[in-house]
């Protein structure tokens, strides 16, 4: 199989769940460099990928770069990058609302560029990535990145339009399970379970029933009515979610966080 070298400009948390994944695969050579040579330490030594001295070394040595910056930084690592970048690399940025095109007029004219938007559970493999194309990125570029994402969980081509909201949903979205599985739990608690049971009752419950939506041929809804049972707990549970807006909330949840990467554009 052939052989793709992926650099990581910034090894912080989205990169370090990218790279646990990555590595499964033995057809990644993967290398990091961090600004912060505490955090790539860290990372390349726990992974045991290939730490670069300066983003120079770093982008020689890669037929792949991606960016892991956060967004505000992206600008002047293009700046310093842009000197060393040679048209037939690939360009893969993980940035939040910054846009392909951004990247693209900042980088090389014919740069190849991919965006992407990955999510932290691909640390255990089961990551959701949305992937889209820019101006001068080819099927085979396109392709690639579909490759390289689909060793670390699903992943879904979408234009590039679609960003803010893949964004909301998946790129954010683990942060706001977490919120309900520790809610969950808090409720079991409540109830009378330790903390340890609590948890792990809720996070599976939430495996499962996500597994189950995604293997099963039926929507949320019908599942739901195949869990309650009329004058049972479930209605009597479902009833404080409608009284709270639990639904409401969860749209107002999405919105706010698309809202948001619009405005990291400007
Ligand atoms: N954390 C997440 O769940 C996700 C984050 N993202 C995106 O990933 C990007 C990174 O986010 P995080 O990993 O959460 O941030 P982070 O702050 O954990 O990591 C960013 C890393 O970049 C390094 N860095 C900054 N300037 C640099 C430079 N000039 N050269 C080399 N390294 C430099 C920092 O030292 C830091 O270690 C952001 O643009 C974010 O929008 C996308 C999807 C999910
Ligand atoms: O919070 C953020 O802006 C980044 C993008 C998606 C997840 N984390």
């Amino acid at each position: 199989m052939h052989t793709i070298t992926i650099g990581f400009i910034g090894t912080g948390r989205i990169a370090k769940a990218l790279i646990a994944g990555l590595v499964r695969d033995n057809n990644n050579e993967i290398s990091g460099y961090d600004k912060d040579p505490a955090v790539a330490d860290a990372v390349c030594k726990e992974f045991g990928i290939t730490r670069k001295n300066s983003m120079s070394e770093l982008v020689q040595s890669a037929n792949c770069i991606v960016l892991a910056v956060k967004p505000y930084q992206i600008e002047t690592v293009l700046e310093e990058l842009r000197r060393e970048l040679r048209p037939d690399q690939l360009l893969i940025s993980v940035a939040a609302g910054i846009t392909s095109e951004f990247i693209r007029t900042r980088s090389l004219e014919e740069m190849h560029v991919i965006r992407v938007m990955p999510n932290t559970p691909a640390f255990v493999g089961e990551g959701m990535t949305v992937v889209s194309r820019g101006k001068c990125a080819t099927d085979a570029d396109l392709a690639q990145a579909e490759k390289i994402f689909s060793a670390i969980g699903k992943v879904a081509v979408l234009d590039e339009i679609h960003m803010d909201a893949a964004t909301a949903v998946s790129g954010s979205g683990p942060a706001y399970m977490f919120h309900i599985i520790d809610a969950l739990a808090e409720g079991g608690k409540q109830c009378g379970l330790s903390d340890d049971e609590a948890v792990t009752l809720s996070a599976q419950t939430m495996l499962g029933a996500a597994k189950l939506v995604l293997e099963s041929q039926k929507k949320p809804a019908a599942l739901i009515k195949d869990v309650t049972t009329p004058g049972g707990t479930t209605e009597a549970g479902l009833h404080q979610m409608e009284a709270h807006n639990v639904r409401q909330a969860m749209i107002d949840t999405v919105t706010a966080a698309a809202q948001r990467s619009v405005e990291l554009k400007q």
